[in-house]
Protein backbone atom coordinates (compact mmCIF):
# COMPACT_ATOMS: atom_id res chain seq x y z
CA UNK A 1 0.00 0.00 0.00
CA UNK A 2 1.37 3.58 -1.06
CA UNK A 3 -0.55 5.26 2.31
CA UNK A 4 -1.12 3.48 5.33
CA UNK A 5 -1.58 4.59 8.66
CA UNK A 6 0.58 4.35 11.42
CA UNK A 7 0.03 2.74 15.03
CA UNK A 8 -3.03 3.37 16.97
CA UNK A 9 -3.94 5.45 13.82
CA UNK A 10 -1.13 8.75 14.91
CA UNK A 11 -0.42 9.15 11.20
CA UNK A 12 0.59 8.11 7.65
CA UNK A 13 3.32 6.45 6.23
CA UNK A 14 3.70 6.82 2.53
CA UNK A 15 5.70 4.47 0.86
CA UNK A 16 7.18 5.01 -3.03
CA UNK A 17 8.00 1.64 -5.39
CA UNK A 18 11.54 2.73 -5.44
CA UNK A 19 11.80 2.86 -1.88
CA UNK A 20 11.77 6.05 -0.21
CA UNK A 21 8.85 5.92 2.72
CA UNK A 22 7.90 9.18 4.94
CA UNK A 23 5.52 9.63 8.18
CA UNK A 24 3.50 12.26 9.04
CA UNK A 25 1.84 12.91 12.59
CA UNK A 26 -1.67 14.16 12.83
CA UNK A 27 -0.34 16.05 15.62
CA UNK A 28 1.10 19.36 14.18
CA UNK A 29 1.10 17.40 10.52
CA UNK A 30 4.40 17.14 11.89
CA UNK A 31 6.70 15.06 9.20
CA UNK A 32 8.96 12.54 11.48
CA UNK A 33 10.94 10.83 8.89
CA UNK A 34 11.78 10.68 5.47
CA UNK A 35 14.12 7.86 3.56
CA UNK A 36 15.06 8.01 0.28
CA UNK A 37 17.93 6.22 -1.63
CA UNK A 38 21.02 8.15 -3.48
CA UNK A 39 23.09 7.69 -6.01
CA UNK A 40 23.33 3.78 -4.84
CA UNK A 41 22.93 4.13 -1.31
CA UNK A 42 22.08 0.01 -0.58
CA UNK A 43 19.20 0.92 2.10
CA UNK A 44 16.88 4.51 2.23
CA UNK A 45 18.75 6.96 4.67
CA UNK A 46 17.02 9.50 6.86
CA UNK A 47 17.17 12.63 5.61
CA UNK A 48 15.17 14.63 8.68
CA UNK A 49 16.40 14.87 12.31
CA UNK A 50 14.22 13.94 15.22
CA UNK A 51 16.00 14.19 18.91
CA UNK A 52 15.57 10.69 20.65
CA UNK A 53 13.95 12.82 23.85
CA UNK A 54 11.35 14.43 21.36
CA UNK A 55 7.59 13.94 22.47
CA UNK A 56 5.97 12.02 19.96
CA UNK A 57 2.71 11.48 21.87
CA UNK A 58 1.01 15.07 21.05
CA UNK A 59 1.71 16.25 24.88
CA UNK A 60 4.28 19.04 23.03
CA UNK A 61 5.64 20.38 19.32
CA UNK A 62 7.97 17.70 17.79
CA UNK A 63 11.44 18.56 18.52
CA UNK A 64 12.59 17.60 14.60
CA UNK A 65 10.99 16.60 11.59
CA UNK A 66 9.00 19.35 10.04
CA UNK A 67 6.89 21.13 12.17
CA UNK A 68 4.24 23.47 10.59
CA UNK A 69 4.67 27.20 11.88
CA UNK A 70 1.28 29.41 11.58
CA UNK A 71 -0.24 32.05 12.15
CA UNK A 72 3.32 33.52 13.34
CA UNK A 73 6.75 32.87 13.49
CA UNK A 74 8.05 33.24 17.13
CA UNK A 75 6.59 35.02 20.19
CA UNK A 76 3.24 36.48 19.42
CA UNK A 77 3.58 40.40 18.77
CA UNK A 78 -0.08 40.99 17.71
CA UNK A 79 -2.80 41.37 20.41
CA UNK A 80 -5.14 39.13 18.70
CA UNK A 81 -2.27 36.27 19.16
CA UNK A 82 -1.53 36.81 22.49
CA UNK A 83 -2.75 33.79 24.02
CA UNK A 84 -1.05 31.49 21.23
CA UNK A 85 2.33 29.62 22.05
CA UNK A 86 5.51 30.39 20.09
CA UNK A 87 5.59 29.59 16.84
CA UNK A 88 1.69 29.51 16.88
CA UNK A 89 -1.00 26.74 16.93
CA UNK A 90 -0.53 24.67 13.68
CA UNK A 91 2.24 22.56 15.18
CA UNK A 92 0.15 21.51 17.88
CA UNK A 93 -3.10 20.86 16.35
CA UNK A 94 -4.39 17.50 15.24
CA UNK A 95 -4.89 17.83 11.61
CA UNK A 96 -7.41 15.68 9.51
CA UNK A 97 -6.53 12.83 6.77
CA UNK A 98 -9.97 11.78 4.53
CA UNK A 99 -8.34 8.72 3.47
CA UNK A 100 -7.87 9.54 -0.12
CA UNK A 101 -4.41 9.43 -1.84
CA UNK A 102 -4.25 12.23 -4.18
CA UNK A 103 -1.66 10.91 -6.44
CA UNK A 104 -0.27 7.52 -7.08
CA UNK A 105 1.53 7.42 -10.12
CA UNK A 106 5.53 6.69 -11.08
CA UNK A 107 5.64 10.38 -10.84
CA UNK A 108 5.17 10.39 -6.72
CA UNK A 109 2.41 9.27 -4.11
CA UNK A 110 0.77 12.60 -2.13
CA UNK A 111 -1.56 12.90 0.39
CA UNK A 112 -3.54 15.97 2.00
CA UNK A 113 -4.25 16.92 5.95
CA UNK A 114 -6.44 19.73 6.48
CA UNK A 115 -7.28 21.89 9.77
CA UNK A 116 -9.57 24.24 10.32
CA UNK A 117 -8.62 26.13 14.06
CA UNK A 118 -12.08 27.19 15.91
CA UNK A 119 -12.93 30.01 17.82
CA UNK A 120 -11.11 29.27 20.77
CA UNK A 121 -7.58 29.68 18.51
CA UNK A 122 -8.84 32.83 16.59
CA UNK A 123 -11.54 34.89 14.92
CA UNK A 124 -10.45 34.26 11.55
CA UNK A 125 -11.95 32.12 9.27
CA UNK A 126 -9.27 30.56 7.93
CA UNK A 127 -8.75 26.74 6.54
CA UNK A 128 -5.16 25.28 6.47
CA UNK A 129 -4.59 22.24 4.01
CA UNK A 130 -1.33 20.53 3.80
CA UNK A 131 0.10 18.40 0.66
CA UNK A 132 2.73 16.24 1.23
CA UNK A 133 4.75 14.30 -1.99
CA UNK A 134 6.63 11.98 -1.95
CA UNK A 135 8.82 11.16 -5.24
CA UNK A 136 11.70 8.47 -5.62
CA UNK A 137 14.29 11.27 -4.75
CA UNK A 138 12.14 14.38 -3.44
CA UNK A 139 10.26 15.22 -0.76
CA UNK A 140 7.33 17.76 -1.28
CA UNK A 141 5.48 19.74 1.67
CA UNK A 142 3.12 23.01 0.50
CA UNK A 143 0.98 24.51 2.94
CA UNK A 144 -2.42 26.36 1.99
CA UNK A 145 -3.78 29.42 3.30
CA UNK A 146 -7.43 29.80 2.63
CA UNK A 147 -8.98 32.57 4.04
CA UNK A 148 -12.42 31.16 3.51
CA UNK A 149 -13.93 34.98 4.98
CA UNK A 150 -16.12 36.87 2.81
CA UNK A 151 -15.56 40.27 4.23
CA UNK A 152 -12.19 40.36 6.74
CA UNK A 153 -8.71 40.02 5.62
CA UNK A 154 -6.64 37.28 6.88
CA UNK A 155 -2.99 38.66 8.06
CA UNK A 156 -0.17 35.61 8.96
CA UNK A 157 3.07 34.71 9.25
CA UNK A 158 3.95 30.88 8.11
CA UNK A 159 7.30 28.56 7.82
CA UNK A 160 8.36 24.95 7.79
CA UNK A 161 10.24 24.32 10.05
CA UNK A 162 12.73 21.63 8.93
CA UNK A 163 15.09 19.84 10.42
CA UNK A 164 17.72 18.79 8.18
CA UNK A 165 19.64 15.67 9.52
CA UNK A 166 23.25 17.09 8.76
CA UNK A 167 26.64 16.80 10.47
CA UNK A 168 26.16 20.70 11.47
CA UNK A 169 29.83 21.04 12.64
CA UNK A 170 30.63 20.93 8.81
CA UNK A 171 28.05 22.32 6.59
CA UNK A 172 27.77 25.43 4.19
CA UNK A 173 24.94 26.66 3.31
CA UNK A 174 24.54 28.77 -0.32
CA UNK A 175 22.12 31.55 -1.63
CA UNK A 176 22.43 33.36 1.44
CA UNK A 177 25.38 35.85 0.65
CA UNK A 178 24.09 39.47 0.16
CA UNK A 179 20.71 38.89 2.01
CA UNK A 180 20.08 40.83 5.20
CA UNK A 181 19.60 39.29 8.64
CA UNK A 182 17.83 39.92 11.42
CA UNK A 183 20.75 38.12 14.35
CA UNK A 184 17.99 36.93 16.95
CA UNK A 185 20.96 35.94 19.09
CA UNK A 186 22.18 39.55 19.61
CA UNK A 187 20.35 41.80 22.08
CA UNK A 188 18.59 44.02 19.84
CA UNK A 189 18.35 41.58 16.85
CA UNK A 190 20.40 43.38 14.76
CA UNK A 191 19.77 43.65 11.18
CA UNK A 192 22.85 42.70 8.99
CA UNK A 193 24.19 42.55 5.63
CA UNK A 194 25.43 38.36 4.99
CA UNK A 195 29.00 39.00 3.76
CA UNK A 196 29.90 35.40 3.55
CA UNK A 197 29.80 33.61 0.54
CA UNK A 198 28.17 30.55 2.53
CA UNK A 199 27.05 30.38 5.91
CA UNK A 200 28.26 27.64 8.62
CA UNK A 201 26.78 27.23 11.79
CA UNK A 202 29.69 26.69 14.16
CA UNK A 203 28.07 28.98 16.81
CA UNK A 204 24.95 29.76 17.90
CA UNK A 205 22.99 30.50 14.71
CA UNK A 206 19.28 31.99 14.81
CA UNK A 207 19.05 34.05 11.79
CA UNK A 208 16.09 35.25 9.89
CA UNK A 209 16.95 36.36 6.40
CA UNK A 210 14.93 38.75 4.43
CA UNK A 211 13.65 37.92 0.02
CA UNK A 212 15.71 34.99 -0.61
CA UNK A 213 16.53 33.39 -3.62
CA UNK A 214 14.27 30.32 -2.61
CA UNK A 215 17.02 28.41 -3.67
CA UNK A 216 19.28 26.82 -1.39
CA UNK A 217 22.03 24.23 -1.24
CA UNK A 218 23.03 22.93 2.52
CA UNK A 219 26.62 21.11 1.67
CA UNK A 220 28.38 18.74 3.97
CA UNK A 221 31.63 16.63 3.00
CA UNK A 222 29.72 13.66 1.96
CA UNK A 223 26.54 15.02 0.60
CA UNK A 224 23.74 17.86 0.68
CA UNK A 225 20.50 18.69 0.43
CA UNK A 226 18.72 21.01 -2.30
CA UNK A 227 15.85 23.48 -0.90
CA UNK A 228 13.75 25.03 -3.58
CA UNK A 229 11.27 26.89 -2.23
CA UNK A 230 7.66 28.53 -3.21
CA UNK A 231 5.75 31.16 -1.78
CA UNK A 232 8.40 31.56 1.33
CA UNK A 233 9.78 34.75 0.49
CA UNK A 234 12.34 34.30 3.61
CA UNK A 235 14.40 31.67 5.29
CA UNK A 236 15.33 31.05 8.92
CA UNK A 237 18.68 29.43 9.52
CA UNK A 238 18.66 27.92 13.33
CA UNK A 239 21.20 25.81 15.03
CA UNK A 240 21.52 25.76 18.95
CA UNK A 241 24.86 24.76 19.41
CA UNK A 242 25.85 23.09 22.77
CA UNK A 243 24.56 26.72 24.42
CA UNK A 244 21.14 27.14 23.74
CA UNK A 245 20.82 23.15 23.50
CA UNK A 246 21.20 23.20 27.15
CA UNK A 247 17.94 25.23 27.61
CA UNK A 248 15.71 22.55 25.44
CA UNK A 249 14.52 19.86 27.86
CA UNK A 250 13.47 17.78 24.44
CA UNK A 251 16.61 18.02 23.08
CA UNK A 252 19.02 14.77 23.20
CA UNK A 253 22.90 15.24 24.72
CA UNK A 254 24.65 16.64 21.09
CA UNK A 255 21.80 16.38 19.23
CA UNK A 256 22.70 19.85 18.04
CA UNK A 257 25.62 18.79 15.89
CA UNK A 258 23.43 16.38 14.26
CA UNK A 259 21.07 18.68 12.05
CA UNK A 260 20.93 21.99 10.82
CA UNK A 261 17.43 23.78 10.58
CA UNK A 262 16.69 25.88 6.96
CA UNK A 263 13.17 26.69 7.28
CA UNK A 264 11.55 28.58 4.69
CA UNK A 265 9.10 30.79 5.60
CA UNK A 266 7.31 34.14 4.85
CA UNK A 267 7.97 35.93 8.47
CA UNK A 268 9.49 39.19 8.13
CA UNK A 269 5.99 40.71 7.45
CA UNK A 270 2.34 39.19 7.75
CA UNK A 271 0.72 38.49 4.25
CA UNK A 272 -2.44 39.91 3.88
CA UNK A 273 -4.56 37.68 1.85
CA UNK A 274 -7.54 38.71 0.88
CA UNK A 275 -11.02 37.16 1.42
CA UNK A 276 -12.04 33.92 -0.56
CA UNK A 277 -8.35 33.84 -1.90
CA UNK A 278 -5.97 30.92 -1.29
CA UNK A 279 -1.64 31.20 -0.59
CA UNK A 280 0.60 28.74 -1.06
CA UNK A 281 3.81 28.46 0.42
CA UNK A 282 6.02 25.08 -0.25
CA UNK A 283 9.15 23.24 -0.13
CA UNK A 284 10.90 20.59 -2.36
CA UNK A 285 13.97 18.71 -0.73
CA UNK A 286 16.45 16.68 -2.61
CA UNK A 287 19.18 15.16 -1.03
CA UNK A 288 22.72 14.41 -3.16
CA UNK A 289 25.79 12.90 -2.76
CA UNK A 290 28.85 15.25 -2.76
CA UNK A 291 29.73 13.75 -6.62
CA UNK A 292 26.30 15.07 -7.70
CA UNK A 293 25.94 18.18 -5.96
CA UNK A 294 24.51 20.07 -9.35
CA UNK A 295 21.14 18.27 -9.32
O1 LIG B 1 11.81 25.76 20.60
P1 LIG B 1 10.92 26.10 19.43
O2 LIG B 1 9.69 26.86 19.85
O3 LIG B 1 10.59 24.89 18.62
O4 LIG B 1 11.72 27.08 18.51
C1 LIG B 1 12.99 26.73 18.06
C2 LIG B 1 13.60 27.89 17.28
O5 LIG B 1 12.91 28.05 16.07
C3 LIG B 1 13.52 28.97 15.19
O6 LIG B 1 12.85 28.97 13.99
C4 LIG B 1 13.49 30.32 15.81
O7 LIG B 1 14.12 31.27 14.97
C5 LIG B 1 14.21 30.27 17.14
O8 LIG B 1 14.16 31.54 17.76
C6 LIG B 1 13.60 29.21 18.02
O9 LIG B 1 14.34 29.10 19.22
Amino acid sequence: MPVETLTQNKGIRLTHPKGASAEVLFYGATVISWKSKVDGDSEPVERLFVTSKAFLDGSKAVRGGIPVVFPFFGAPTRPEHSKLPQHGYARTATWTWDGQTVMDNDAGVSVKLTYKPDASLTEDDVELAYVMTLAEHQLSTNLHVKNASSTKPLAFQALLHTYIRAPSKSIHISGLSQLNYIDKTQSGAPRILEQRATVDVLKFTDFVYEDGPQEYKITWPDGGMNIKAIGFKDVVVWNPNAEASAKLSDMEEGGWEKFVCVEPGYVKEFFDLVPGQTWIGGQTLTPFKASNSQL
